[in-house]
């Protein structure tokens, strides 16, 4: 028997939504393919934000989707947790015991139109005013509320295959929503986009289309398992999206854009952020660019930009 045979097995928590599934399932054949003689195990952790079914508002923002996963980290119950980037809380309220280990390919970052089964395709711009647009994140909210001040967001809740059952069913309550792409494509219903969102006019979520896997910060056996398997041009996008809403005090409940671009030719990553005001005003916007080797710098920049701008007054003061 060699050595990788004897290694202790490494415990994966997961949501158990079945997008979480899937990316995990994606994540456990990349794992197994590098590290054959190691046994994955993958252990499902229900969250807070899995199980209330109130407003996502009513959650503090500050980890509803991942606490519950961290404390089963940090007990040693689980060696590594898997989670959307774009539901970790900002780095800034983030335990300094828990480190990223693998960033996974970012798959596209775009929103889209979502309609009921059956309708003819439409935009947003087709809509009549007053159609009720399903959707639970503050960004989106604020981004129907500037660009399209006719229609009405309406906050839902639930995993992403209970909403789309419930907006064909006519039970959630909307006309239509808004999804994420890369969340339809994992979950096999990427046809259901009408409208892919102009990514230049309705900026994606910081962390939108990325998966990382996580690890206690005192832990490197399974940080040296992870570190290979990280995509490094979607890791120096994701340290700068970070960056940037860490410097703003953001999570996923705050209505802020921060999507940022690497260039490998340039070596440079530029990031375009934007802040929104939640009542449908003027936006704060900015963009940073830097040198691909330090991209949290960049993303820092970005987000001090924004705060000289007068970013705080629309954020309500960060704490
Ligand atoms: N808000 C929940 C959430 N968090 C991550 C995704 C999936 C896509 C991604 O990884 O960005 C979704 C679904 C959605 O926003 O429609």
């Amino acid at each position: 028997m060699t050595s990788t045979f004897t290694t202790r097995p490494v415990r994966l928590g997961t949501r158990p939504s079945p997008m979480a599934m899937e990316q995990t399932a994606h994540f456990a054949e990349i794992f197994r393919s590098r590290h054959p003689g190691i046994c994955l195990e993958i252990v499902t952790i229900v969250s807070e934000g899995d199980r209330h079914r109130g407003p996502l508002s009513q959650l503090d923002g500050k980890g509803a989707f991942t606490r519950s996963a961290d404390t089963r980290l940090l007990d040693g119950r689980v060696e590594a947790t898997i989670s959307c980037a774009k539901d970790l809380p900002s780095p800034h309220d983030r335990a300094p015991d828990i480190t990223v280990g693998a960033v996974l390919p970012r798959e596209d970052a775009r929103d889209v139109l979502v309609l009921p089964s059956g309708h003819s395709p439409a935009t947003l711009a087709d809509l009549p005013p007053g159609t009720r647009v399903g959707t639970s994140a503050p960004r989106r909210a604020a981004l129907l509320r500037t660009l399209y001040p006719e229609l009405e967001p309406v906050a839902i809740r639930g995993n992403a295959d209970s909403r789309l059952s419930g907006l064909d069913s006519g039970t959630l309550g909307v006309d239509v929503m808004i999804a994420a792409l890369a969340g339809l494509h994992r979950l096999g219903l990427a046809e259901r986009a009408s409208q892919i969102l102009d990514p230049t006019q309705w900026l994606p979520a910081s962390g939108a289309g990325i998966i990382v896997i996580e690890h206690r910060s005192d832990d490197p056996t399974t940080a040296n398992l992870l570190a290979p398997l990280t995509h490094h041009p979607t890791r120096i996008v994701l340290d700068a999206e970070r960056a940037a809403l860490a410097t703003l005090h953001g999570d996923c409940l705050t209505a802020a854009s921060v999507h940022a671009v690497h260039d490998p030719a340039a070596e440079s990553v530029t990031v375009h952020a934007v802040v929104l005001d939640p009542a449908g005003g003027t936006p704060i916007r900015t963009i940073a660019s830097g040198p691909d080797t330090h991209p949290a710098r960049t993303g820092r920049r970005a987000g001090k930009q924004l705060l000289n701008a007068g970013a705080a007054a629309l954020m309500g003061s960060p704490s």
